[in-house]
């Protein structure tokens, strides 16, 4: 039997006349484009309109908010407004907003869930593809390597979530440009905030905001985000089970919906967060990344070796930090060549990518624009684009995927 559809709340769509109901309709029609920043999908599927008038060429419109205080309020309110005043013929327009009643917001969860039960969203028959970037040591580049990849990967068209799980030492928010972002609650369920057309989620999010009131670092692209002033650094220091809860947590109640790609920000090194994720998602594919120092083969491999005795994949290397390129077009090998060959040879993986030491690659990083959107010409942002090419190519595919067919 089907799973029975949650309740819909319908708009009440109206005219004073006949030429004002076409109008409504227009209006309604238009409302189809405009998106809730957050979930990504249309308001008017959301049931967040719940009326739609036209009075002699004046349309009011009447907004359902998920919550009291909605952080995107003011983006939906505009998008609305703009989306009516386009219609041609309505003349001016009105915006009512109220909050939805715990009913309507119920059966707005039950159809985000679309009938599956509250568990780990990207389960084996999940169609979704699950990369976990891992490092032997830390400050590799790991994170900065995996924003790129996710970034440039939303940049291709891609539905794109990630997930960062590098608790003691997270930084996705800041290279994303959301370090001040709160993400929005909806009942039971987080909704991440989107950064560069990545639905993002980081423990540091979740972080009590300081009272200094100075600007946060970001090009301020979060949708929906909550800011409350700048976050100071503030220490992680969790213990295996608290680990393995928020890891969980995010995979579960994190609302991420119909995502091409998942990719996650590991902490450096084979820890408990390693083994949740690995536990929670054996059938993650692992990239490994490393820097071109042979020295630092040994642990890098033990990471790709780790995460294979959870029964995961490691399905490449990417060398990161590789020659420095000098204005006289000598190449500057800072860290030594060869490692990213080494461990890969070793864990009998490809190399993915060489990533060159790269100035605005940092600067990038530092100012919350991913350098394969801020100068894609890079010759690190071209090597980075590379390899989020081939992790492409790999999406959405059925093979091997159990179809949930039964011989009768
Ligand atoms: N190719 C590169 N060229 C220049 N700077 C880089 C490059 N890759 C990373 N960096 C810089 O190196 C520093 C460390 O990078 P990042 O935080 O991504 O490392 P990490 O491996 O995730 O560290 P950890 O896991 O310890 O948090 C950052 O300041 C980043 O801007």
């Amino acid at each position: 039997m089907a799973d029975p559809q949650p309740e819909r709340f319908p708009a009440d769509v109206s005219g004073a006349d006949e030429a004002d109901a076409v109008l409504a309709d227009g209006v309604l029609r238009a409302l189809h484009g405009v998106l809730d920043p957050e979930i990504r999908r249309p308001v008017t599927e959301l049931d967040m309109i719940s009326g739609v008038r036209v009075d002699a060429r004046r349309a009011t419109v009447d907004v359902r908010l998920t919550i009291v205080g909605c952080p995107a309020a003011h983006a939906i309110e505009r998008d609305v407004r703009n989306a009516a005043a386009s219609v041609a013929g309505v003349d001016d327009v009105e915006v009512r907003v109220s909050v939805m009643t715990a009913q309507q917001r119920n059966a707005l969860t039950e159809r985000l869930r679309a009938g599956r039960p509250r568990g780990i969203q990207f389960g084996p028959d999940s169609l979704t593809k699950v990369f976990a970037v891992t490092s032997g040591k830390g400050g590799v580049g790991k994170s900065t390597v995996t924003a790129n990849l996710a970034v440039a990967l939303a940049a291709r068209g891609l539905a794109v979530g990630l997930v960062d799980v590098d608790v003691f030492g997270f930084s996705i928010p800041g290279l994303l440009g959301v370090e001040d972002a709160v993400p929005t609650r909806v009942n039971d369920m987080i909704l991440p905030p989107v950064a560069h057309g990545v639905k993002a989620i980081s423990i540091g999010m979740f972080l009590e905001p300081s009272d200094d009131p100075s600007p946060g670092r970001g090009s301020g692209q979060a949708t929906g985000s909550g800011q409350a002033g700048k976050r100071r650094p503030q220490a992680v220091s969790w213990r295996g089970p608290m680990l393995h809860r928020t890891v969980q947590q995010f995979l579960t109640d994190v609302w991420f919906g119909d995502l091409d790609v998942l990719l996650l920000d590991l902490p450096p090194g084979t820890g408990d967060v390693a083994i949740s994720v690995g536990q929670l998602l054996p059938h993650a594919e692992v990239l490994v990344v490393t820097t071109p120092q042979i020295a630092a083969a040994d642990v890098a491999e033990r990471s790709g070796l780790a995460a294979r005795q959870t029964g995961q994949t490691v399905s490449g290397v990417i060398e990161n930090m590789a020659g420095l390129a000098q204005p006289d077009g000598s190449v500057l090998d800072l860290f030594g060549s060869g490692g990213g060959a080494e461990v890969a040879g070793r864990l009998g993986v490809p190399l993915l990518a060489s990533v060159p030491i790269s100035v605005p690659l940092r600067v990038g990083g530092d100012i919350g624009v991913p350098i394969v959107l801020s100068d894609p010409a890079d010759p690190a942002a071209v090597a980075l684009t590379a390899v989020a090419e081939q992790l492409a190519g790999r999406t959405r595919g059925l093979a091997g995927k159990p179809l949930g067919l039964a011989v009768t």
